[in-house]
């Protein structure tokens, strides 16, 4: 077993083969362009939020392949020339990435990263980026739905004992907290990233003690100020609630005031109202009540319908493992050529309409009303093109192209970012503060018809005029070929 793998061949086996079989055609390196983008919205939410550029950055400002791989590599069956694996030893990343800021609404079928490059280049990191980009923006969608739903509350993220291993749990804290969520309970997030860290104590404290009055009176004694007590290991109401008053009162009498309660099951809603009067009664008003147990924005959402009186959730297990979507489904597909001193726009045809890429270097704009300072649509154009604000725009709908509207007095802000240029990072990563407040300021561009978590409005992503002819003429082309070869 390796020690210390490289991220090189955090790849698949094909991404290797095809950039051998390149390299033996003498074609590995003809300059491509690449679009990294998802289909289909998760969750069933109106956006997704996008997570996972400091992670690609990361990955490829340090992408080399270590002797260890180059060893292995050499020992696969499928006897690579040792030439071949010479160019690898001198492997950098050395392409252009233009990509959307950590924390930017999404949506399907807009490039969320153009990577143009080397082919051997741009293959060899394909699944790497999927992989953190589809985790991240997952989790991080998710983490907004949930904000939607808890408004104010506070949210905490505890999944790490549940998340799909050490990654997942670290990067996945990260996401949640772009997105919304307060704190984390992984210290490590917290070391790594500067995210706040929180938490109370579990079941086990309170069953090493001969009581739960004792165990509540050490585990005060220890944190004054900050004590959170979990109150359901018997019963909730009858020992748990009342035992952690009396606590609290003799914690008042020597100045200190119980910071919370948990509630960890049974019935969140009924029991946090009760618990709430009992606190209430007692004068402890300042004590807070926070619940964990399987929640998810469903879950929350019916419990403040039902008056639940909670101000703080902590969610683990549907949140970091994205548990009713597991996958974004995020794809990486070849848009453009470079042939003769010219980009040759390319496209890859599917019965299913919307599984038809859109060729070519393209860039989207995000159409800013002026007067409402809310987003009317996104407009994806080809690359160098500038919208001239001055004129009005007639947005319509790539697919169904009826759909039409006339947008006058607009702000148009180019969503891609340049990254990369010729391997050498050219933008300066935004502190996770930062991205978390731009988050923020993004969503609020957004009418809440497009923000809802049930059954959203659907946001118009269109074509402009130029790229959307292409598009056709590229399909006409291409069935006229199919045609051709068959004598038809
Ligand atoms: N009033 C409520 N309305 C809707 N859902 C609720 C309400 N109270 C709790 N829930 C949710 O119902 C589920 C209850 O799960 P379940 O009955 O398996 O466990 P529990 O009561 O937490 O007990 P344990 O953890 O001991 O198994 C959780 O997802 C919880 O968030
Ligand atoms: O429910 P989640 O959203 O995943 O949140 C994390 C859970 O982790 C802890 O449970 P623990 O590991 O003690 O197991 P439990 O399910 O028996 O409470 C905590 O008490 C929460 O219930
Ligand atoms: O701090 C907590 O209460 C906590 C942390 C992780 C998982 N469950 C609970």
């Amino acid at each position: 077993m390796q020690t210390n793998p490289g991220w090189a061949l955090h790849t698949d086996k094909y991404q290797i083969t095809m950039m051998y079989a390149h390299w033996k055609n003498g074609s590995h390196h003809q300059r491509k362009v690449f679009d990294l983008y998802f289909r289909k919205l998760p969750f069933g939410n109106g956006f997704a939020v996008f997570a996972g550029l400091e992670r690609a950055v990361q990955y490829l400002e340090n992408l080399r392949f270590t002797e260890e791989d180059l060893r292995y590599l050499a020992e696969q069956p499928e006897r690579y020339d040792p030439a071949f694996l010479d160019l690898l030893r001198g492997f950098r990343f050395t392409g252009d990435v233009y990509g959307m800021k950590e924390g930017t609404l999404i949506f399907p079928n807009e490039p969320l990263l153009r990577l143009e490059g080397n082919v051997i280049e741009l293959q060899l990191i394909e699944t790497a980026l999927l992989n953190f980009i589809g985790y991240q923006t997952l989790v991080a969608t998710k983490a907004a739905r949930l904000r939607t739903v808890a408004e104010e509350d506070v949210l905490l993220e505890f999944g790490t004992r549940r998340a799909q291993e050490t990654d997942a749990a670290v990067w996945g804290a990260r996401a949640a907290y772009l997105a919304g969520f307060d704190g984390t309970s992984n210290l490590r997030a917290g070391e790594q990233f500067g995210i706040p860290t929180s938490g109370t104590h579990s079941h086990a404290w309170v069953q090493d003690f001969d009581s739960e009055l004792e165990a509540f009176r050490a585990f005060t004694r220890a944190f004054p100020e900050r004590s959170v007590l979990l109150v359901d290991t018997y019963d909730t109401l009858k020992s748990g609630v009342p035992h952690a008053i009396q606590v609290g009162l003799e914690l008042r009498e020597q100045g200190h005031e119980l910071a919370g309660i948990r509630l960890d099951s049974g019935d969140l809603a009924y029991l946090s109202k009760e618990a709430r009067k009992m606190l209430d009664e007692a004068g402890l008003t300042n004590t807070r009540i926070i619940a964990s147990s399987d929640l998810d924005e469903e879950t929350l959402l019916n419990l403040k319908s039902q008056g639940a009186r909670i101000d703080a959730w902590g969610v683990g297990t549907r949140l970091i493992t994205a548990y009713d979507q597991p996958a974004l489904g995020a794809v990486y597909k070849l848009v453009a050529r470079h042939r003769n001193g010219e980009w040759i726009p390319s496209i890859k045809i599917s019965s299913n309409p919307e599984k038809v890429t859109t060729p070519g270097r393209k860039t989207v704009y995000r159409i800013i009303d002026r007067k409402t300072n809310k987003a009317r649509g996104d407009l994806i154009t080809p690359a160098d093109q500038v919208l001239d604000e001055d004129r009005p725009l007639t947005l319509f709908h790539p697919v169904h192209t009826y759909r039409k509207k006339k947008v006058r007095d607009f702000r148009a802000i180019n969503l891609l970012e340049p990254i990369f240029e010729d391997g050498k990072r050219v933008y300066d990563l935004p502190t996770l503060s930062e991205v978390r407040k731009y988050h923020r300021e993004q969503r609020s561009l957004f009418w809440e018809e497009y923000l809802r978590q049930l059954n959203p409005e659907e946001y118009p992503v269109d074509l402009s005029d130029e790229l959307w002819e292409t598009k056709q003429e590229l399909i006409r082309n291409i069935y006229r070929q199919i045609r051709e070869e068959n004598g038809k």
